[in-house]
């Protein structure tokens, strides 16, 4: 199954949440940018050098679950997993995702633990998969929210940070990263699932509602 949609769309919690309904495993793309670029930075190089970028992900042990009860992202024998998280890392990670050498390499990572995943299907959700990663999902959704909502929902998880601060960074990261790839627009067979109006637990509904759809589509 694949998820695609803009920062803060719910995508994570929602594919998490889904994953564990279904019995299935959840692949969070995101983290894998998100550790190379804490990766970079630890290395004290910038992610807006491409050459740097290269280089850094030339060496990176990264350790990704598909587990929807562990989250854990470790870079060698360091978690990173709240790290990665930080504001410092969001503001940088829009400069690895945009070097096409390294999406090529991640996405090799991505089919990797999806094919040798222990699960009857894995939830995968990021920016690309509904076009790149996994265009042939039987599933793919586009999960999308107002702007400003998606903001709010950020700047609340992100307590003691201003909460202007945290927008103006998400629409920056969004507008950067919309230049690599579009996730605001579905492609061609792609479901919107929109959340602008929906609390949690309906958001989660109604992405099990499309994914029942789909299957018995897909069962004939
Ligand atoms: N429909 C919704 N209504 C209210 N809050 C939501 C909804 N969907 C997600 N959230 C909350 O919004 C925040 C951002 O969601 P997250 O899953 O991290 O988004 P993304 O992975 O797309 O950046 C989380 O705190 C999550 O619990
Ligand atoms: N499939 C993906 C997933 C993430 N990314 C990049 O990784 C960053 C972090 O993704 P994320 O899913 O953790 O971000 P949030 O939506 O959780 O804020 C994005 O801002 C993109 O730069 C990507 O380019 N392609």
């Amino acid at each position: 199954m694949a998820i695609d949609g803009p920062a803060g769309s719910g995508k994570s919690s929602v594919s998490k949440a889904v994953a564990r309904a279904l019995g299935f495993g959840y692949l969070d793309t995101g983290s894998a940018y998100r550790a190379l670029a804490w990766h970079v930075l630890d290395r004290g190089a910038d992610t807006a050098d491409a050459d740097a970028v290269i280089a850094a992900a030339s060496d990176f042990p990264v350790r990704l679950g598909l587990d929807p009860d562990d989250r854990t992202v470790r870079v060698g024998d360091v978690d990173v997993t709240d790290a990665i998280r930080e504001p410092r890392v969001s503001g940088a990670v829009s400069g690895v995702a945009r070097v096409p050498e390294v999406r090529a390499q991640v996405n090799e990572l991505f089919r990797t633990l999806v094919a040798e995943a222990p699960y009857p299907a894995v939830v995968v959700e990021g920016r690309d998969i509904t076009t790149v990663v996994a265009p042939d999902a039987p599933v793919r959704i586009l999960l999308t929210a107002a702007p400003e909502v998606r903001a709010a929902r950020r700047a609340g998880e992100l307590a003691g940070e201003n909460a202007d601060a945290v927008a103006a960074a998400l629409h920056k990261r969004d507008a950067s990263d919309s230049a690599v790839v579009d996730f605001l627009n579905a492609a061609e067979g792609v479901e919107v699932v929109d959340s602008t109006e929906l609390d949690f637990p309906q958001t989660i509904d109604a992405v099990l509602t499309v994914i029942e759809r789909l299957r018995g589509a897909h069962r004939g």
